[in-house]
């Protein structure tokens, strides 16, 4: 994966080119996040990017790119997202920040990167951000869309978040390449809808979400 030289500056320009309307308050709130992230990665461990550049390209402009997307699934919709395995809170918190009306819970069965999301939302004052410290397997409460980025197969993340999936609910998997092999290992109770190419400002590399739904298989 190589990268172009692009810098936070260039965000607001960044965002309108990858079709986002966001207000300067939610700008604001992105480069916020970013430099939590930078400030607690030594503590917390939170992620294995070091470099401010790279966290920016290969984290912030990443899950933005997966924002359009998902703004358009929703149809300007409220409702609720899960956030599996979402680490420092990628890509939840940058949907919490870009998607007022969603509702968005990140788990991860890691306490400090649950805390942080907590603490992520106090300090950006995401009142529809929470982290939950938890095994995704044993939530109850059911979502709209179930998301996940560098999580696990598409085999594994619909195995263990399907109890989490509402009856009409959609999963959301950022992945690399057309994962082909990964969708072809699927159950038949799993079907694939929407394999969509995302483009990444500043990032030489292929980038996807697969759409999924439960199937009656
Ligand atoms: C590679 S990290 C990805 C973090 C983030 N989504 C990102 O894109 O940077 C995978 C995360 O999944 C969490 N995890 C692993 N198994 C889990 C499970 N069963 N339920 C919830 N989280 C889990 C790990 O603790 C880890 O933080």
């Amino acid at each position: 994966m190589s990268a172009v030289s692009i810098e936070p500056a260039q965000l607001p320009a960044l965002a309108l080119q990858m079709g986002l309307s966001l207000d300067e308050a939610q700008l604001g709130k992105l480069l916020q996040y970013l430099a939590l992230i930078q400030k607690w990665n030594k503590v917390y461990n939170l992620t294995a990017l070091r470099e401010p550049a790279e966290m920016f390209t290969h984290h912030l402009l990443d899950s933005l790119a997966a924002v359009p997307p998902l703004q358009k699934h929703l149809q300007g919709r409220s409702g609720r997202l899960l956030d599996v395995g979402s680490g420092a809170g990628l890509p939840g918190v940058v949907f919490a920040i870009c998607c007022p009306g969603l509702e968005v819970s990140c788990v991860d069965t890691v306490g400090k990167k649950a805390a942080f999301v907590q603490q992520a939302a106090a300090e950006l004052g995401l009142r529809n951000l929470r982290g939950v410290h938890a095994r995704v397997e044993s939530l109850t409460q059911t979502f709209d869309v179930v998301s996940s980025r560098a999580f696990a197969s598409l085999a594994d993340f619909t195995a263990w978040s399907k109890q989490a999936l509402a009856a009409d609910g959609v999963w959301l998997a950022m992945k690399g390449k057309n994962p082909v092999e990964e969708v072809a290992a699927l159950p038949p109770t799993v079907q694939v809808f929407h394999v969509e190419q995302l483009k990444v400002p500043g990032l030489d590399a292929e980038r996807c979400i697969v759409w999924m739904r439960a199937s009656a298989g």
